[in-house]
C-alpha cells in the first residue's frame, strides 16, 4: 500500500470513528459510544485506530485535516481533552522529525499538480490545473490558445488496457494496450448523449476528439467543482439554498426525462457542478442556534441567483445514462411502433431511480449527512433496498416538515408510488422558491467573478485532494443505492418480460450492459451515429485509424460500465468484491465525514421508520 494510500485510510479511520459513534448513539441513545472508547483506547496516537493495522506517522501538511476530524468526533463524545492531547503530540512528533520518504512523495504529489502530460491532439487548449481523476481518466481545466472557446473542462480517458496481449511482441507497442469495445461503446455513448443535450442545467458538450491512446471530452467548465465539496465546507444548507440547487437539479432532470427521454443514473453531489457567485453578507444575520457553531455562514439568498456563493447548478458524468425513448419518434428506444407495457414500465422505473436519488441528495443537503448509513455494507444494502431512513432528532428538528414530507415521497421504495419529477416540481416545499436561475451570462462577467476566488472553495483554498476520501466514502453510499435499484428495476423486468428476460431487451441493448460482441456491434452503431455529427473529419480519420485495435472494452473495470444488476446477491458481492480490491473498507468512510459534520449536537432520540 503507497503511503499516501496508508494516510488517506488513516483519514477515514478518523471517520469511520464517527461514524461508529453516529450509529451507536441511534441504537443505543445515552450508552457510551464504542467508537469513543476505540479511539481512547489510544488516545496518545491518532495513526492507529483499535483493532487496524495501519499506522502512518502525520506530516504536518495533512495533520490539520485528520485533526480536525478527531476534534469533531472528540467534541461529541467528550474526549476532546485527550484528542487535542493526541493531535499535539502527533503534530510536535512530525515537527521534531519528518518522515524524509514521504515529504517528498507530497512534494512529487503537489509537483505533479502543475506539470500535465502533453495530449497529441489537443494542442489548441492549454492545460492550467487538474480537477478530477478516475481510474482511467483526468479531468483537467483548460484554456482556449486560441481565444474562442474560453475556459474549458476536458476529460481525457485512456484507451488502452495495459499487458493484455502479453506475449504479442511482434505488435507494435501501442498495441499491446488493447482498447474494448464495451470502453468505447460507453464512451461514445456518453457524447452522444450529451451531444443532444442544451439546458442551462447541465455540462454542455463542446467538443469530442480522439488520439491513440486518448480520448478527450471537452466540455463547459463549472468553476465551482463539485456540491459535495460545499456541504462539507457549510456543514448543511438552509431550505433557500437546498431549494435553489435542487430545483435546478430536477429542472434538468424534467428536461432529460420529460423531453429528450434520458436517465441520468448517476444523480449525486459529486456530480452536480457549480458555477460560483460573490458572497453577499446577510442583511439581518441570524443568531446561531446552539450546537449550530460549524454552520458556515451563507451570507444573503438573492432568489433565483443563489448564496452560501453557489450560483448556476450543472449536472456533469452521463458515463452512465440511457436513452429510454427516443425523442424524434415519440417511442421507446429501439422499439419504433412497438410500445409494450413492459418497455413503458422500464421507462418509468429507470426514471423513478433518478427521483430517488434527487431525494437522497436533497436530505444530504437539508442535514448534511445522508440519509442510508450502516458500517456493514450487508446492513447499508438492506436499509436502502427497504427504505430504512429517518429524520434524526435533533438535526431534523429545525427543518420543515414540507422539505420532511417531500423527501418521503421520493424515498419511497415503491417506484410507481414515488413521486415523478412533475409531482417534484409542484410540491408546496418547491413551489415556495422564487425564480429558477437562468444560464445567466452576466453570472460570468469577469468583473462580477474578479472578487472572487473559486479555489477558496475547495477544502480550505486547496484543491489539496479532490477524490477526498469524504467524496469517496459519500459516493460509495450513493453507489450502493444504485446497485439496490438497478437490481429492482431488472426484477421488475423480469418479472413482467418473464422467465426467458434473462438476456438484454430490445431496449436495454443499446444501453444496458451487453455482451462483448453485441457491444462490439453498438459501437459500430454509435460510431456510425458519430459520424454523421459534427465532430470532423480528421477526428473521423483518427477513429478509422484505431478501429483495428478495438476490443472489447476496460470502462467496466473502472466503474464506467454498468454492473450487472440481475440479482441482489449479485450487487452485493460486486461492492464486497471492490472492498476488497481497495483494501479498506471505504463505504464506511464518506458518510462518516458528513456525519462528523454534524457532530456537535448529541443525538436525543431517534425518529422511527
Ligand atoms: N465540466 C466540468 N467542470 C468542472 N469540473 C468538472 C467538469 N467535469 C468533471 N469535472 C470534475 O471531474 C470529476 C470527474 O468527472 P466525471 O465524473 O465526469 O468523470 P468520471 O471519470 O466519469 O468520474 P467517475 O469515476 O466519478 O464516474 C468531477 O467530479 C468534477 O470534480
Amino acid at each position: 500500500m503507497s503511503t499516501i494510500q496508508q494516510l488517506k485510510n488513516f483519514i477515514r479511520h478518523g471517520k469511520q470513528a464517527r461514524a461508529n459513534y453516529d450509529d451507536s448513539a441511534k441504537k443505543h441513545e445515552q450508552s457510551p459510544p464504542p467508537a469513543a472508547q476505540k479511539v481512547m483506547a489510544n488516545p496518545t496516537d491518532p495513526g492507529r485506530v483499535a483493532g487496524k493495522e495501519h499506522h502512518v506517522p502525520l506530516p504536518e501538511a495533512y495533520s490539520v485535516q485528520p485533526g480536525d476530524l478527531q476534534n469533531r468526533v472528540a467534541q461529541a463524545d467528550g474526549v476532546a481533552a485527550h484528542h487535542a492531547e493526541a493531535n499535539q503530540t502527533a503534530s510536535s512528533r512530525n515537527k521534531k522529525s519528518p518522515d524524509p520518504h514521504l515529504a517528498q512523495i507530497i512534494q512529487e504529489e503537489n509537483e505533479s499538480r502543475s506539470k500535465f502530460p502533453r495530449y497529441p491532439g489537443l494542442e489548441r487548449w492549454e492545460l492550467v490545473e487538474k480537477m478530477g481523476d478516475g481510474a482511467f481518466s483526468n479531468v483537467y481545466r483548460a484554456r482556449d490558445r486560441q481565444g474562442d472557446a474560453g475556459e474549458v473542462a476536458i476529460k481525457v480517458v485512456r484507451k488502452f488496457e495495459m499487458n493484455n496481449m502479453q506475449g504479442q511482441k511482434h505488435l507494435h507497442p501501442d498495441f499491446k494496450k488493447v482498447p474494448k469495445a464495451v470502453e468505447r461503446a460507453n464512451i461514445l455513448k456518453e457524447v452522444q448523449i450529451m451531444r443532444q443535450l442544451d439546458h442551462p442545467n447541465i455540462v454542455k458538450l463542446v467538443d469530442f476528439s480522439e488520439s491513440r491512446q486518448y480520448y478527450y471530452i471537452i466540455l463547459e467548465l463549472a468553476p465551482g467543482g463539485e456540491l459535495f465539496h460545499q456541504i462539507v465546507r457549510l456543514t448543511y444548507f438552509s431550505e433557500d439554498l437546498s431549494r435553489h440547487v435542487i430545483v435546478q437539479v430536477a429542472k434538468a432532470l424534467e428536461y432529460l426525462h420529460e423531453e429528450m427521454g434520458v436517465v441520468h443514473r448517476d444523480i449525486k453531489p459529486e456530480n452536480i457542478l457549480f458555477r460560483p457567485i460573490p458572497f453577499v453578507p446577510s442583511k439581518n444575520p441570524k443568531p446561531k442556534q446552539p450546537g449550530d457553531e460549524d454552520k458556515v455562514d451563507e451570507g444573503e439568498f438573492i432568489p433565483g441567483v443563489g448564496a452560501g456563493e453557489i450560483g448556476l447548478i450543472k449536472i456533469a458524468d452521463f458515463g452512465l445514462s440511457k436513452i429510454v425513448w427516443d425523442k424524434q419518434t415519440m417511442t421507446p428506444c429501439g422499439t419504433v411502433g412497438y410500445t409494450a407495457p413492459e418497455i413503458v414500465k422500464d421507462e418509468k422505473y429507470s426514471k423513478s431511480v433518478d427521483m430517488w436519488a434527487l431525494g437522497c441528495v436533497l436530505y444530504t443537503l437539508l442535514c448534511g449527512f445522508p440519509p442510508f448509513y450502516d458500517e456493514s455494507i450487508e446492513v447499508l444494502t438492506e436499509k436502502v433496498a427497504k427504505g430504512q431512513f429517518t429524520f434524526l432528532s435533533p438535526w431534523w428538528d429545525d427543518i420543515s416538515k414540507s422539505a420532511q414530507d417531500l423527501i418521503s415521497h421520493l424515498l419511497t421504495v415503491d417506484p410507481d408510488k414515488r413521486y415523478s419529477i412533475k409531482e417534484f416540481l409542484s410540491h408546496p416545499w418547491i413551489q415556495g422558491s422564487g425564480p429558477t436561475p437562468r444560464d445567466d451570462k452576466k453570472l460570468q462577467e469577469p468583473e462580477r467573478l474578479r472578487a472572487f476566488d473559486a479555489s477558496r472553495l475547495i477544502d480550505g483554498g486547496k484543491r489539496m485532494d479532490f477524490r477526498s476520501p469524504g467524496a469517496v466514502n459519500l459516493r460509495e453510499i450513493f453507489d450502493v443505492g444504485y446497485s439496490v435499484h438497478r437490481q429492482e428495476e431488472e426484477a421488475k423486468r423480469r418479472k413482467q418480460v418473464g422467465p426467458k428476460a434473462g438476456g438484454p431487451s430490445r431496449l436495454t441493448n443499446l444501453h444496458e450492459e451487453s455482451s462483448e460482441d453485441e457491444t462490439k456491434v453498438n459501437a459500430d452503431q454509435l460510431e456510425q451515429g458519430m459520424r454523421n455529427t459534427n465532430l470532423g473529419k480528421e477526428q473521423e480519420r483518427g477513429r478509422e485509424r484505431n478501429r483495428q485495435g478495438e476490443r472489447q472494452g476496460e470502462r467496466e473495470a473502472r466503474g464506467y460500465g454498468q454492473h450487472s444488476a440481475a440479482v441482489a446477491q449479485a450487487a452485493r458481492q460486486q461492492v464486497k468484491d471492490r472492498q476488497k480490491q481497495r483494501g479498506a473498507f471505504e463505504l464506511n468512510l464518506d458518510g462518516a465525514t458528513l456525519l462528523g459534520r454534524r457532530a456537535n449536537k448529541p443525538a436525543a432520540s431517534v425518529g422511527g421508520f
